[in-house]
């Protein structure tokens, strides 16, 4: 039960490197039906302990010890880099993302506490800083440090991350019609696992078309080329490693674009794939047809979404 001084906060599912920018472009998204997919993080008080309970559609997939949990070790992260010592919390985590599906699971987690340990405590820190402390937990995760999925669950929006710049990352536009069909098939991939498998090195043609297509994908957002900007969502850096971990793939992506649909790639690290559909309707027969071909248990998630325009946040109580 929630008490009166209950505090909820929110962060949602988000999509790394949308084929084309490895590392560097991410996407927030949210259930066009208007359901929420992201994590939700409830501080129910205080205490002389900090404590977690657990709840949550995958509460299944989460480590069984509290201390392993990312919402617990993002409060010791965040009080750490405050400088001093908090008031401990009593926290739920309503835990709505498959873990390892290359949603954006652990990013997810790590932005709703560190968003919500900011709003709780006065906003210490600023949302640059504050997103620097995200994506150095999420390196703690995948065993580097990459912002493509914190920056989009934290800002909302499509984020293109910024190298060397102070201000991190930046907002591209998108179609506004454009659907995005998310399919997890229950099966569980870790970042570290999909990692491990990546080339060491880019050959001085896969660098250049790397650029290149990156480069076309956001010149053809802000042209307003929509044919253009689809064509331009190829991988020339991890999917060609990660093809092995998927097989299923290609085959999928010829039965879709024989349908029709945009691009289907790898969301994030995988397994989950995300279709681009350019309406409501073709992205209803996407769903059906992954749902009927990708998914494999009842761990499996198919959602229709659009760009999620607003990242983390506080819920009415
Ligand atoms: N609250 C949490 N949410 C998600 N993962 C957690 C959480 N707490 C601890 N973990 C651990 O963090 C790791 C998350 O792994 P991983 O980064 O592969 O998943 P993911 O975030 O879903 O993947 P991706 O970033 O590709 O979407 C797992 O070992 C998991 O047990
Ligand atoms: N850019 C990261 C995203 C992980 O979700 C990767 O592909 O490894």
């Amino acid at each position: 039960m929630q008490s009166h001084s209950t505090k909820r906060y929110y962060a949602p599912a988000s999509t790394g490197n949308l084929s084309v920018g490895f590392d560097l472009l991410g996407a927030a998204f949210e259930p066009v039906d208007g359901s929420l997919l992201g994590d939700e993080l409830l501080i129910l008080g205080e205490a002389a302990e900090l404590s977690l309970q657990l709840s949550g559609r995958y509460v299944h997939q989460l480590p069984a010890a509290t201390e392993d949990n990312l919402v617990f070790k993002a409060f010791y992260a965040f009080e750490q880099a405050l400088g001093k010592p908090l008031p401990r919390l009593r926290l739920q985590l309503n835990k709505q993302l498959p873990v390892g599906s290359g949603l954006g699971s652990s990013a997810c987690s790590i932005v709703v506490a560190f968003y919500a340990f900011n709003d709780y405590f006065g906003q210490p820190f600023s949302q640059s800083e504050l997103l620097q402390l995200m994506a150095v937990a999420e390196g703690g995760v995948s065993g580097s440090v990459h912002y493509d999925n914190v920056a989009p669950s934290y800002y909302g929006g499509l984020q293109l991350m910024l190298p060397d710049s102070a201000q991190i990352c930046r907002s591209l536009p998108w179609f506004e019609h454009w659907r995005v069909v998310l399919c997890y098939p229950g099966t569980v991939l870790s970042t570290k696992a999909a990692r491990a498998v990546l080339p060491q090195q880019l050959s001085l043609t896969d660098s250049i078309a790397f650029a290149g297509m990156l480069s076309r994908f956001v010149s053809a957002l802000y042209a307003g080329d929509e044919q253009d900007a689809a064509a331009a969502l190829q991988d020339r850096v991890a999917e060609p490693a990660r093809q092995s971990l998927m097989p299923e793939l290609l085959p999928l992506r010829t039965a879709l674009s024989e349908q029709g649909v945009l691009h289907l790639g790898i969301s994030g690290a995988g397994p989950t794939v995300f279709a681009l559909c350019r309406d409501d309707a073709q992205a209803a027969t996407t769903a059906a047809y992954l749902n009927t071909h990708y998914a494999k248990n009842q761990d499996a998630l198919t959602a229709i979404c659009r760009l999620a325009p607003q990242g983390a946040r506080a819920l009415a109580e």
